[in-house]
């Protein structure tokens, strides 16, 4: 095993210490996520009981590969707690996540969620949110016009940097809902909640991946041990 993927694998275990049988969790999406997905999968296959909810088709598939039993979030609308990864954690529990395309349904997930546990490698944890490009879901209708108005909108924050549409090969990434992605390096992000709400403001934006408000523990997994930070 890697030394990342090490570290992935004992975040994921710390925040399988934080559950109790019968639960229902909400279960996040990238390559942290699925080391927790494959720590839970062993759990379940010795007896422990829980539902989960997935952020993304990718996860409901290695869910349903490994015996991890699922339901829709209209199914259970209420969640005791998610697990999830994030590109970037912040001292205040701040997030950029979207990385892996799966915002809009991790942030929806999450909003449901009584708890969001973040497990990431250390390397995640950030003074500034913004070094990773903030993803941005877009309708595809209106894209350029969009496109310019987060342009205008965040130069008046003070932010700029190249806006790119995501590709996955020579085409546009879709994401789970359809949508496109925009990906924003602003370099740095002095107010999240500054551009957050400014973000709000533009129809064709569906969501964007600045999670403010939403985590309530991040695990952090180091060479020298964990780091757990609590809102
Ligand atoms: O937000 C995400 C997916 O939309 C992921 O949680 C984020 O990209 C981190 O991924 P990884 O654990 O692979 O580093």
């Amino acid at each position: 095993m890697s030394d990342a993927t090490s570290l992935k694998r004992k975040a994921a275990e710390a925040a399988f210490a934080e559950l109790e049988e019968g639960m229902n969790i909400g279960i996040g999406t990238g390559s942290t996520a699925e080391a927790f997905v494959r720590v839970l999968s062993e759990h379940v296959a010795a007896g422990f009981a829980i539902t989960g909810v997935a952020t993304s088709e990718r996860t409901e598939a290695l869910c349903r590969e490994l015996g991890v039993s699922t339901k829709t979030l209209d199914e259970l609308p209420i969640l005791d707690v998610t697990v999830d990864g994030a590109d970037e954690v912040d001292h205040d529990l701040r997030l950029i996540k979207g990385g892996g395309g799966a915002l809009l349904r991790e942030k929806i997930v999450a909003f449901s969620s009584a708890r969001m546990i973040v497990i990431a490698d250390s390397s995640k944890k950030v003074q500034t949110l913004g070094a990773f490009p903030l993803p941005i879901e877009v309708n595809g209708f209106g894209l350029t016009s969009t496109f310019m108005a987060i342009r205008r909108l965040t130069e008046t924050l003070g932010l700029e940097g190249e806006i790119v549409l995501r590709k996955s090969g020579d085409k546009p990434f879709i994401t789970d809902g359809g949508h496109l992605i925009l990906d924003a390096s602003f370099g740095r992000i002095p107010d999240p909640e500054a551009l957050s709400a400014a973000l709000a403001t533009i129809p064709g934006i569906v969501e964007h991946g600045l999670f403010l408000n939403l985590a309530s523990m991040a695990i952090l997994a180091g060479p020298d041990g964990i780091e757990m930070l609590n809102a």
